[in-house]
């Protein structure tokens, strides 16, 4: 099987011009298929301030009105995601801007409503992607770029976190490639103390995972990152690594820098 790397990159990354130029440029430079999911929650976040548009996360996911949909679609799809591809057009990757709407690769379905309503939140169900597409893309040399974007199938626009899209992709994808999903982040990987950068763990089974939810040491961002990253190493991807931005290169080796997740 051919390798694929399916790399997402976070909202404190993006947001640092200096860390998102050295990714970006690092991108460039990976040979062989490849596809980048990018996130941009803080930059929402900031540009809907602006607007008056007040953000709203319950366990780690935007509660997203009708505003707010508007708000993630420009800044996602438009803002986040066209900026990128021009950045790695400019560096010589033939980069293509996609949606989950875009050639119909992500149907999702809107979140039922139960104790909370995330509102035009999407759930994705893998078997559902339809990735010939994105095979076809990968073929003709282009390097897709996807923003954290799904829609219904009815002409609705839904907003899904990102570390799920990747997840998903990556598990679809794994049909047809050897696939390394490689999360980066502005950390060096899951860290044993969140305010010790050094303290990475570099290696994180179900056994040890459990370990940390029990001791409290994992928070935030990182859960549904690490929920997403067991979801796929046991849907068929090969490998799974969570790691500093920085650090990609050097993940898409045999190396390994960060927390290998197994
Ligand atoms: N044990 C931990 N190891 C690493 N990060 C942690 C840990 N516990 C909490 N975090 C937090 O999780 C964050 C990563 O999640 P998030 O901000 O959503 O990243 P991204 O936007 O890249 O998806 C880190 O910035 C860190 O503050
Ligand atoms: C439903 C939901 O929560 N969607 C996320 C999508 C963006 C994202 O995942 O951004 P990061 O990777 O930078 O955190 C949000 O709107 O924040």
């Amino acid at each position: 099987m051919i390798d694929l790397f399916v790399i997402k990159v976070g909202g404190n990354v993006l947001d640092n011009a200096p860390l998102l130029q050295q990714f970006l440029q690092n991108i460039a430079t990976i040979p062989g298929k490849k596809i980048l999911i990018h996130g941009g929650g803080k930059i929402a976040t900031r540009i809907g301030d602006q607007l008056g548009i007040v953000s709203n996360y319950i366990n780690g996911r935007r509660i997203t009105d009708a505003a707010t949909i508007d708000l993630v679609t420009m800044v996602y799809g438009g803002l986040v995601n066209k900026q990128l591809v021009a950045q790695l057009q400019a560096l010589g990757c033939n980069a293509i801007g996609m949606t989950g709407a875009d050639a119909n690769i992500i149907p999702a379905r809107k979140r039922p409503v139960k104790e909370i309503d995330y509102g035009f939140v999407g759930d994705i169900t893998t078997k559902d992607l339809h990735v010939q597409p994105l095979q076809a893309m990968l073929d003709a040399g282009l390097t897709p770029v996807f923003a954290p974007l799904t829609h219904d199938g009815k002409g609705q626009m839904l907003n899904t976190n990102a570390d799920t899209i990747a997840a998903s992709l990556a598990i679809a994808l794994s049909a047809f490639y050897k696939v390394r999903l490689i999360y980066c982040f502005e950390k060096k990987g899951v860290l044993r103390d969140a305010s010790d950068d050094e303290a990475v763990i570099h290696l994180i089974n179900r056994t040890i995972y459990q370990d940390l939810l029990e001791n409290k040491i994992l928070t935030d961002g990182i859960l549904p990152k690490l929920e997403n990253a067991f979801s796929a190493i046991e849907s068929g991807v090969t490998e799974v690594l969570i790691g500093h931005a920085d650090d990609v290169l050097r993940n898409t080796t045999r190396e390994v820098a960060g927390t290998l997740i197994c």
